[in-house]
């Protein structure tokens, strides 16, 4: 394997104050940087100390000056994150301390690692498979114990064994179908076809199940994007601080209050939500104002669910049936807020539009507890199943996956029509490659650059 093996670090922990902060040095030159800069009672150097040990002592600059007292992490490849020599400074949790300790590494020759170039290399070593590493950022950005549970397990590699199962017996059908072609007199063809027929359709089907599932998996990763449309003042921006019982949005009388979009993260029975506010339609000649209005119209876009926010104690405004119109076949509910106050909307009108209606008051509270259920009710009945324990969650998962199906069901199609076999090898050979991207068996390294390009910095 290509492997150059320049030496990087990087900061591991987030940056501001924290009790301790961690500098990782990966690759070969990492224990004798430290060996350069860190003081301790023994002259051992760090290589030869025990594996995986920690160390007590001092970060010095050249002069002898004491920078910080640590702790550092000894960790011998391949035997490691990146299964190379990985050397982890464990420093105060000061920024100004964390950056200078860095300066002192760099300065020994050593580059700055690029976002996800640790995991990146532990891939590339293969420690890990491209599924694996994917799931270490899953668990970074999990957004519910649900979301950490299965990211966890796509760590441990659950997913891949499904998936390398697969890879084996496509593997073996290919070989099988090429001898039926090669050896055309032995008759082989009609002993081998239909058994090579029946475990092709028990493994498509299985990947139908898991793609079934997948919906349920994409929900645990990334969340239901819950986005709150409506005219100015409205009550918008109250739904969002009722339903995170937390005053994070500007609530006022004025119309136009909210231009910016507003994000936040509720989670419902351990199910993830993403609300985000957004600012009142209208037209407007304010210029921020009316960028914010263009992002409030590309959110509806991004949603799972419109919430469509229509003041209740109005009647129901020209405006706000062309924004009805406007989201006429998008995932969209209605609701009437305000309850509190005496309404003068003709619900019956709104129904006509064909969108559930929910009467709340974002002030008071009252309904906001129907809409939760609702929302739990619209996940639940959206083909929720946790189930086994493969969930497929990640995009490039799923679209994998579903190619690899589709070209089995070709391959399945020429082997039951009595087609010529060589068809039907070119097919699974594609459902090969197809399940091979999730591992990164064969994926391209520009999508692999690509994917570790999106972890975050240390990682
Ligand atoms: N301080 C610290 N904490 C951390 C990490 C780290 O790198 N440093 N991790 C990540 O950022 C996670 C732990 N992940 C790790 C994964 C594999 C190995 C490792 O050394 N694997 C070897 C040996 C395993 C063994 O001793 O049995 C291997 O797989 O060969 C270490 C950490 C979470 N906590
Ligand atoms: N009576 C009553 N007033 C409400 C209710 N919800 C919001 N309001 C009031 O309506 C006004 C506008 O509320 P916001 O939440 O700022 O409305 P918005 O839709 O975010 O408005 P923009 O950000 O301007 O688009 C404020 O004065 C709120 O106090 C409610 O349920 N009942
Ligand atoms: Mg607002």
């Amino acid at each position: 394997m290509c492997s150059t093996n320049e030496t990087i670090a990087a900061i591991v922990t987030p940056p501001g104050e924290s009790g301790v902060g961690i500098i990782r040095i990966s690759g070969d030159q990492a224990f004798s940087v430290g060996d350069v800069l860190f003081r301790s009672a023994s002259a051992v150097p760090l290589a030869q100390r025990r594996d995986k040990s920690v160390q007590y002592g001092h970060i010095t600059e050249r002069n002898g000056a004491v920078i910080d007292e640590v702790l550092v992490l000894i960790m011998k490849g391949p035997h490691s994150y990146t299964a190379e020599d990985v050397l982890e400074i464990q420093c105060h949790g000061g920024i100004k301390v964390i950056q200078k300790i860095l300066t002192l590494v760099l300065e020994q020759g050593v580059r700055l690692a690029r976002p996800g170039e640790f995991t990146e290399r532990a891939f590339v070593n293969g420690r890990i498979d491209l599924a694996q590493a994917e799931a270490v950022m899953d668990i970074i950005q999990a957004k519910s114990e649900a979301g950490v549970t299965r990211a966890v397990r796509q760590l441990e590699g659950k997913l891949s064994e499904v998936v390398n199962d697969m890879l084996q017996n496509l593997t073996t059908f290919i070989t099988r179908l090429e001898v039926t072609v090669d050896y055309p007199e032995e008759d082989l063809e009609e002993i081998e076809v239909p058994d090579i027929a029946g475990s092709l359709q028990e493994m498509r089907d299985a990947l139908e199940n898991m793609l079934g599932r997948a919906r349920t998996g994409k929900m645990i990763r990334d969340g239901i994007t819950v986005v709150i449309n409506g005219l100015p003042n409205a009550g918008k921006s109250s739904l969002l601080n009722r339903l995170l019982e937390e005053d994070k949005a500007i609530v006022t009388e004025v119309p136009g209050t909210t231009r910016d979009v507003i994000e936040a993260w509720i989670t419902l029975s351990g199910i993830p939500f993403c609300l985000v506010d957004t600012a009142g339609i209208r037209k407007t000649d304010d210029k921020v104002e009316r960028i914010g209005v263009a992002k409030a119209r590309s959110y509806m876009d991004t949603a799972d669910i419109i919430l469509l926010v229509l003041d209740g104690s109005h009647r129901l405004q020209e405006e706000e049936k062309a924004l009805l119109q406007e989201i006429k076949d998008k995932p969209a509910w209605v609701i009437l807020n305000k309850s509190d106050v005496s309404s003068r909307m003709d619900k019956k009108e709104i129904e006509a539009y064909g969108f559930p209606v929910l009467s709340l008051s974002a002030r008071t509270g009252k309904g906001i507890e129907g809409l939760q259920k609702a929302l739990l009710q619209y996940v639940l009945s959206s083909g929720w199943n946790t189930g086994a324990d493969v969930l497929l969650a990640n995009v490039r998962h799923i679209e994998a996956a579903r190619q690899a199906k589709a070209a089995m069901d070709r391959a399945l199609h020429t082997l039951q029509a009595g087609l010529p076999i060589d068809l039907a090898i070119i097919d699974i050979r594609e459902a090969w490659e197809m399940l091979g991207d999730i591992t990164g068996q064969h994926v391209r390294a520009d999508i692999v650059k690509e994917i570790f390009s999106r972890f975050c910095l240390g990682k």
